[in-house]
């Protein structure tokens, strides 16, 4: 069986009966620098390899997300780079739960597409923005955009149902820099799965553990704490900062300002060996970039400009990687209504209050 094929059978489960296009680019592996610092002497590499995905209905691209797959020595590690919508979702047609999208694409990667030879892990930082990966669509008042806080619930709840796949879990955790203990629980599912704790993954030994920072914490891409651990390396303090530490100082960072909920999560477990891949088509690190710059570089704000957009997008990419899913959850869903005013971008600089409306 072809492993899209599998992505069809998971998201027909959550997507309402409507034909959706799910658009799925892999590329190879590549070499690249190791996720963490380590010392000179070390001149063993990791590799990558990213996955795109956009769901797309009547011709419009809806949702998008990205995630790389990193191999190293001691693990797999499954970073999860971005999400975003577009908001162009039909008012007219029964909604679709996006959480549960990007969960069972989350949950198809690690059934599929994981090397299973050592442990997973799954690291993503919540930080919201009105837009990652659609140019323009910032600028749609129909996007339905996540507060800080509401995205951090949002992804908790997104990794907390990934637990089925997981033979064992040796670490789930969730740290948000600057926040109380109590003040991070409250973002957890109230009747988790997972077993979540309040800190990170990336230590091994007790919480006061003086091992220094950066030869434990991935640096990835557009990662927010990324600039702190280069700071501590130019500054020549990489064996001088502990754990505790460098949650400390990370907080005072402008990444991590007063009043913006980062929350930085990861996941840590074994997965049982799975049938092996079938049909499992993949393109360079290039042509990824070209056809993803296609939407961060079209124009997603109105509903003609996205149909453009989203055309020119399906009319590149590769026949292999584009999959029909038609979706067959019939419950009946409740229409939404925005019920807090948003804040929405009209252009650099000048914002508006959206009025209250119905979707
Ligand atoms: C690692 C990272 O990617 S972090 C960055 C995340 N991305 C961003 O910040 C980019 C901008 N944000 C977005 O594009 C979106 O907010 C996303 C992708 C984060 C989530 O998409 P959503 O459409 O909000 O997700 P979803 O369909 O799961 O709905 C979440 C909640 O909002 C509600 N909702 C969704 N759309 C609407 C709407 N138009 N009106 C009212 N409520 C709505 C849902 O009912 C659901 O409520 P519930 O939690 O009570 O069930």
């Amino acid at each position: 069986m072809l492993a899209e094929s599998r992505f069809v059978d998971l998201l027909a489960q959550v997507l309402p009966p409507l034909e959706f296009k799910l658009y799925h680019l892999k590329t190879h592996l590549k070499k690249c620098r190791k996720l963490v610092f380590t010392s000179k002497s070390d001149k063993s590499v990791d590799a990558y390899a990213t996955h795109f995905f956009v769901l797309s209905l009547d011709g419009i691209d809806l949702l998008g997300l990205e995630v790389y797959i990193y191999e190293s020595r001691e693990y797999t590690t499954m970073f999860v780079s971005k999400a975003d919508t577009t908001g162009h979702y039909p008012s007219d047609k029964p909604p679709t739960q996006m959480g549960k999208v990007v969960q069972q694409l989350l949950r198809g990667l690690i059934r599929y597409y994981l090397p299973l030879d050592k442990p997973v892990r799954v690291c993503l930082f919540a930080k919201a923005e009105r837009q990652y990966l659609f140019l323009g669509s910032a600028k749609n008042p129909l996007k339905h955009v996540l507060s800080d806080a509401q995205l951090v619930k949002w992804w908790a709840s997104c990794l907390d149902g990934l637990k089925s796949e997981f033979s064992s879990i040796k670490k789930c955790a969730l740290q948000i820099p600057g926040a109380s203990e109590a003040a991070v629980k409250s973002y957890l599912p109230s009747n988790p799965q997972l077993p979540w704790t309040v800190g990170d993954i990336f230590w091994e030994g007790a919480p006061d553990d003086p091992t220094i920072a950066v030869k434990r914490i991935p640096r990835f891409p557009d990662d927010p704490k990324l600039r702190f651990l280069e700071f501590l390396v130019a500054e020549k303090r990489v064996k001088k900062v502990s754990r505790a530490q460098f949650w400390i100082e990370l907080q005072s960072r402008q990444e991590f300002r007063l009043g913006t909920t980062v929350g930085i999560f990861g996941l840590e477990g074994t997965v049982d060996k799975h049938e092996s891949l079938e049909g499992n088509h993949s393109i360079t690190q290039k042509e990824a970039r070209l056809l993803r710059e296609v939407t961060l570089e079209g124009d997603y704000s109105t509903k003609s400009s996205a149909e453009y957009s989203s055309n020119e997008f399906a009319s590149r990419v590769p026949s292999y990687a584009e999959i029909d899913v038609k979706g067959t959850l019939t419950t009946p869903v409740v229409k939404r209504t925005v019920e807090t005013p948003q804040v929405n971008v009209l252009s650099a600089g000048l914002v508006r209050k959206k009025q209250k409306t119905q979707r």
